[in-house]
């Protein structure tokens, strides 16, 4: 079942094109992977996706519902690339405000609180101050409320820079486990090759458009090579020449 649709969405800021024609969709139990280098607009996408800015043409539909849509957000969790934290607030207390926003009984909260704490490993932290925490836990807290309610679908911009690579590698097998066994949606951006092979879709964006898309495998066999880092160089290089063409 298609649960995203982001649908020819074209963003511009003044005279500056940063999206031209992105288009792809997410299916339920799917990890779709944005890729691309610094600059290449990702980030602009997800706050498309999430309703945060309104496209300049196109339209982004999600659980078959036209974003922006405040009705949405308890379906989606969000985890932005720079951390929207309390940082006077302990992090349990952090927790417990998020969770208070999607209205959930408080042993429900409880509940949830000691599972997302668990999947990030801050249960020794969560008394201290954000304000004290270091940069990798902030965004393991950052993750955790972003897992907080439960949602159907979860928008990551980057969620695991500045994680360690144990950390990381539990973080990826709990977002395995989500889509697999609660067959959660998870649309997520990174920079990380390795991380890109662990998702079903990819979609590698230059320069605001989408250059190639498809599974990891299906992207190397279409390009004959045996990594995504040359996919991305070979599909650039193709971009060009059709640009350059026109
Ligand atoms: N509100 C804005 N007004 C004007 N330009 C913007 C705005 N937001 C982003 N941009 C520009 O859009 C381009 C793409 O930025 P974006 O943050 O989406 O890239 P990114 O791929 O997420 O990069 P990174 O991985 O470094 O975060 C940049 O040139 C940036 O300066």
């Amino acid at each position: 079942m298609q649960v995203l649709r982001v649908n020819n969405v074209s963003k511009s800021y003044g005279k500056q094109q940063i999206l031209t024609n992105i288009h792809f969709t997410a299916d339920q139990g799917q990890i779709v992977g944005l890729i691309g280098p610094s600059g290449s607009g990702k980030t602009t996408l997800i706050k498309l996706i999430m309703g945060m800015d309104v496209p300049s043409s196109g339209a982004i539909e999600m659980l078959h519902q036209k974003v922006p849509n405040l009705r949405l957000l308890q379906q989606i969790g969000y985890m932005a690339q720079s951390d929207a934290l309390y940082e006077d607030l302990t992090g349990y207390e952090n927790l417990s405000f998020f969770a208070s926003m999607f209205l959930m009984k408080k042993a429900e909260r409880n509940e949830r609180i000691a599972y997302v704490t668990q999947i990030v490993q801050l249960e020794n932290e969560l008394k201290k101050k954000v304000g004290k925490y270091s940069g990798g836990m902030k965004r393991r807290l950052s993750l955790a409320i972003a897992l907080i309610q439960n949602p159907q679908i979860l928008i990551l911009d980057e969620p695991t820079v500045g994680i360690d690579p144990e950390l990381r590698r539990s973080i990826w097998q709990e977002l395995i486990r989500l889509k697999n066994e609660e067959q959660k949606t998870i649309v997520m951006t990174t920079h990380v090759m390795d991380e890109a092979e662990k998702c079903d879709v990819l979609a590698m964006i230059r320069e605001g458009r989408v250059i190639t898309k498809g599974s990891p495998q299906a992207l190397k066999d279409q390009y004959q090579v045996i990594n995504l880092e040359d996919v991305f160089l070979q599909a650039g290089g193709q971009a060009n020449a059709n640009h350059s063409s026109r």
